[in-house]
């Protein structure tokens, strides 16, 4: 890969005698990691475990195949391991409230929700609209519960949400420089002013996310770039600026310290993380966390109301009388042609670019429901009435948008289709056919297995 000659000049100044290992690292295949799901039923899954990642829950070295059943139910993500450790160093508690403001595609979003194991509220924000409809599938099949979706600039959300989270990831964008070796063209919009161009927008996101963080919450902050201007910098201005200070982050083998002389000298800085890939098996990032000590109390917000209207309550408990079993109600509100269920606790979503208020239950038909993706990807194969074991052939079929065959003694009605154990999606059994209601946008063609 060709660096450009003023990067190279730039990290030989600032690492000295560990620039060329740092250099060296350039020319290594870049590492591949994938998750799996703590959020999903047990299943007996066709992937490789046997390369756990140091220090991480349900994470390996390796990487699965994005047409296979594994992926497409939701089972596995995969993620580049030191992007990984961002949520580790978030840590949110099941029951918090959680903000991803920059999600997209939603790596560090279902992982956070995967720690939060479903409890309390998961608010994952992406300002671009095509890439946010994409955080909306990874949400969807990896089977969250009531997440907020939006697709908002962070000063409008700051307005709705003030000193209202607990936790607030800033995975910002930045200039890439870590990602280097996975997207080398990356090298040829780099600019010696890049770094710095990338710091003022960083700057205007924080400043509206710090708004938004409760008296005592936490701010990390994470960006996969070496430039001191993105990295230290940018803590080393929030210190200055907010009433935050650093919480230390405890260092594995390979990763490093901040660097307080790349700033202001502050030795806090040291409280952050880098991880330069000629130290550690995976690409370049920077991870910081800080805890806000403002003691000010949050103005009270006004909550959004359930607004499903009593007949489509009782449609719904019809469905789940008829289709679901111990699947409890919850908070219902109607949006667009969808019955969703929601947390409770959101804000009033007026005004808001709302890409997804919750779970999508169902679509509302002429007097029934047509129960949707979103709920076949949170349920337990025990909390449908009806199940049915399909074949890897069913599978590709499905996928794809075909009916298909079925013995002629499966019930009929909405079915819960497994693959392996692992839910896939909803068909309806007619007369020994099998009904396909895999979404039209998703479809796709499998491999044949080998
Ligand atoms: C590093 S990526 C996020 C990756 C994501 N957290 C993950 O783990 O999959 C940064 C994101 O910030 C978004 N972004 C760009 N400008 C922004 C802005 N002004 N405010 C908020 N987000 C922005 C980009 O569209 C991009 O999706």
């Amino acid at each position: 890969m060709e660096l450009p000659t003023s990067f190279k000049a730039k990290y030989q100044k600032l690492l000295g005698d560990q620039f060329p290992a740092f250099l060296q690292s350039f020319a290594d295949a870049p590492q591949h990691g994938f998750r799996i799901n703590p959020l999903k039923s047990p299943a007996t899954l066709s992937v490789d475990t046997s390369r756990p990642i140091p220090g991480l829950d349900h994470a390996y070295y390796g990487k699965v195949a994005g047409k296979t059943p594994e992926h497409q139910s939701g089972y596995v993500y995969n993620q580049e391991p030191s992007a990984m450790l961002v949520a580790k160093v978030v840590n949110p508690q099941p029951g918090e409230r959680v903000l991803d403001l920059c999600a997209a595609p939603g790596g560090k979003s279902t992982q956070l929700a995967g720690m939060m194991q479903n409890q309390g509220l998961l608010v994952a924000n992406e300002i671009n609209r095509g890439r946010a409809k994409i955080l909306v599938e990874n949400l969807e099949r990896f089977g969250v519960l009531n997440p907020l979706i939006l697709n908002e600039t962070p000063a409008h959300l700051s307005k709705a949400f003030p000193g209202y989270f607990d936790k607030i990831l800033v995975d910002a964008p930045c200039s890439g420089e870590g990602m280097f070796r996975k997207n080398p063209e990356a090298t040829t919009y780099w600019n010696p002013n890049y770094p710095m161009e990338c710091a003022v927008r960083q700057r205007e996101i924080l400043m509206e996310a710090v708004k938004m963080l409760k008296p005592g919450g936490q701010l990390i902050y994470s960006t996969c770039t070496f430039a001191p201007e993105e990295d230290e910098q940018i803590i080393a201005w929030l210190l200055e600026n907010y009433p935050l200070q650093m919480v230390p982050l405890p260092k594995q083998k390979g990763m490093s310290s901040g660097q307080p002389n790349w700033a202001d000298g502050n030795e806090n800085l040291q409280d952050a993380i880098r991880l330069f890939p000629h130290l550690f098996a995976g690409d370049g990032h920077f991870i910081a966390k800080l805890q806000s000590t403002a003691t000010t109390t949050p103005s009270k917000i006004k909550k959004q109301a359930a607004n499903a209207t009593g007949a489509e309550r009782k449609e719904w408990q019809q469905f789940t009388k008829d289709n679901l079993l111990n699947f409890p109600v919850g908070s219902l509100l109607r949006f667009k042609e969808q019955l969703y269920s929601f947390n409770p606790a959101i804000p009033n979503l007026k005004g808001l670019r709302v890409m997804r208020p919750g779970t999508p239950l169902g679509t509302l038909r002429k007097k029934r429901i047509e129960p949707s993706y979103g709920l076949a990807m949170i349920l337990r194969p025990e909390q449908a009435q009806r199940t049915l074991a399909i074949s890897y052939e069913q599978w590709q079929q499905y996928v794809h948008g075909d009916t298909f065959a079925t013995n002629s003694t499966a019930a009929k009605g909405w079915t819960l289709l497994l693959y392996q154990q692992m839910p896939v999606g909803f068909g309806k059994v007619v007369n020994g056919t099998v009904k396909n209601f895999f979404p039209k946008g998703l479809r796709f063609q499998a491999e044949r297995k080998g």
